[in-house]
């Protein structure tokens, strides 16, 4: 198909057999089965038949029989796998509810709450499959982590209700939500290790680098697809390219949308991070996006490096700011203190909008973490809020950037998110969603995430004034998101844009 930007085979390579488990070993491993299944079994059934609990070295021998139990339940299933083929093979495209279904098998994840310790314990036992070094990690190619999920909201009107919005376009939020497991899965596709069935590694996005539109609105009426790959990696990171499509009249699919994440693996207790297989680059249009991967390194350690946070703002920004507040003085006195406003604009701590969130755990991911597309719909629909209330009509999203996300959220935390206009220019509208958890357990407050958001409006929306320091680092921080948006971060595209 000609939107296919990697072509290739879509199977991932034959399985092999790995060197911890060969097929002389299954005998062994079966009778051990039997018994350490009577053990647990005989254990189980012992408690809940209300008899008195078992002393301490009872308690030991049941949780070593456990523990075995799980090695081997993970034996077995491998044997199954083997004997079926990869359970990692996609040779044609997912539908969007199997993305789901496909990383709860990869991580082994029950999808009841109820289990989350017990299950969360037993891939602890994972740990052992992680190598020591990249170097002992195969190598893979591109292909092996491209994937295509179907969203097939043209013929399945169940699916359509929960994208469609009110202006019967598409919800952004929920795109955000399947992009961000959609990265994870392509990152699992490409660490896939043909000797265990369950991966040792929880794969989490540690950034959205970009989201570039290159539509404003979506047909919730006519399919969407998506495509993604890693094309890029570290020792523990990876970037990943995404792409989404929309079905035209034409019966072609459409660009719509280019995604760039970057996620990064860590241990089975998603602790410390762990080692990520190379990537070698096939040819000249490989080689080139992985160049880009290393530039684009660079260029986010040189952008956090420059943070206001860090470092002062450089002379020309100094200068606006001086401008700014110039501009606010009141002409008719001579004061630092009196300021007004000039016309058509807005002070931008008039411009803040805020929510609250009780992380439940059905927003949890399959790390029993609140999963970070939640946390990025959360933003996005408070941000796009906010640029409505401000701008005076439906503003649509035209960049997402720089999406970092520092900690982990906690399900049963309290989400705090509070949003504002940082500048504006023209028809465009910045936003700056601050994300803020308190732990209810340690009851402290600690940012997240902090998510960059660009809006377009229907019609030009009034400029934005800083009172305080702090509001003119906000401004300045947010002319650079905006400046940045110009400057594209990814390759040519090399199908047609839409007429
Ligand atoms: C359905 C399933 C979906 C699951 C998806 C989710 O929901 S995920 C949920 C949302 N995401 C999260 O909760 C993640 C929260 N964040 C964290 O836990 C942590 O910040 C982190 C583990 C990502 C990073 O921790 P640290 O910064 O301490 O890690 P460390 O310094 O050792 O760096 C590890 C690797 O990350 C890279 N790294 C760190 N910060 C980075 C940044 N801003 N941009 C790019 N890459 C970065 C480093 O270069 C290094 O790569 P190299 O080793 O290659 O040099």
């Amino acid at each position: 198909m000609s939107w296919n930007p990697i072509p290739g085979p879509l199977v991932a390579s034959p399985r092999r057999w790995g060197p911890r488990f060969s097929p002389a070993r299954l005998p062994v491993f079966g009778g051990g089965l039997t018994l350490t299944l009577f053990c647990y079994r005989f254990f189980s059934t012992w408690e809940d038949l209300g008899c008195p609990p078992v002393g301490r070295q009872w308690s030991a021998m049941k949780r070593a029989a456990m523990r075995l139990w799980t090695l081997n339940k993970g034996l077995l299933t491998h044997g199954r796998g083997l004997s079926q083929g990869s359970q990692y093979k996609i040779s044609e495209p997912l539908h969007i509810h199997q993305v789901q279904d496909k990383l709860r098998e990869i991580v082994g994840i029950s999808t009841v709450w109820r289990d989350h310790v017990q299950v969360m314990e037993e891939r602890k036992l994972l740990h052992s499959f992680l190598p020591k070094s990249q170097k002992v990690l195969p190598p893979r190619k591109i292909r092996d982590s491209y994937i295509e999920v179907l969203l097939p909201l043209g013929t399945d009107p169940e699916l359509r209700d929960k994208y469609v919005t009110v202006q019967n376009t598409v919800r952004f939020g929920r795109i955000l939500e399947d992009l961000d497991s959609l990265g994870v899965l392509v990152c699992y596709m490409h660490n896939h290790n043909h000797s265990t069935n369950m991966s040792p590694l929880s794969i989490v996005t540690v950034l959205v680098d970009k989201i570039d539109m290159c539509k404003h609105s979506l047909s919730p009426e006519q399919d969407i697809k998506f495509t993604g790959h890693v094309s890029w990696v570290g020792n523990t990171t990876m970037e990943v390219k995404m792409k989404m499509f929309q079905l035209h009249d034409d019966e072609k699919y459409w660009p719509v949308l280019d995604a760039t994440f970057v996620m990064v693996a860590q241990d089975s207790e998603n602790k410390r991070p762990a080692f990520v297989n190379p990537l070698i680059p096939e040819n000249k249009e490989e080689e080139e996006l992985f160049t880009q991967g290393e530039l684009s390194k660079s260029r986010r350690i040189a952008f956090s490096t420059s943070s206001l946070l860090k470092v002062a703002p450089s002379s020309e920004e100094r200068n606006i700011i001086h401008e700014l507040f110039l501009s606010t003085l009141d002409p008719k006195t001579i004061s630092f203190q009196s300021r007004i406003l000039p016309p058509k604009a807005v002070w931008m701590e008039d411009t803040k909008l805020k929510s609250l969130d009780i992380c439940h755990p059905q927003e949890r991911n399959v790390f029993n973490w609140i999963f970070g597309g939640f946390l990025m719909r959360k933003a996005y629909e408070l941000a796009w809020a906010t640029a409505c209330s401000f701008g005076g009509s439906r503003p649509y999203v035209v960049t997402v950037d720089d999406i970092m996300f520092q900690k982990p959220v906690e399900v049963g935390s309290l989400l705090f998110l509070s949003s504002q206009v940082c500048f504006t220019q023209g028809n465009y509208i910045q936003v700056r969603v601050h994300s803020e958890v308190f732990s209810l357990d340690s009851r402290e407050h600690m940012t997240t995430n902090v998510f960059h958001f660009t809006f377009m409006s229907e019609k030009e929306v009034p400029l934005i004034f800083p009172k305080t320091y702090g509001e003119s680092m906000l401004y300045l921080d947010g002319q650079r998101h905006f400046k940045s948006m110009s400057t594209p971060v990814t390759l040519k595209k090399d199908y047609p844009v839409e007429p």
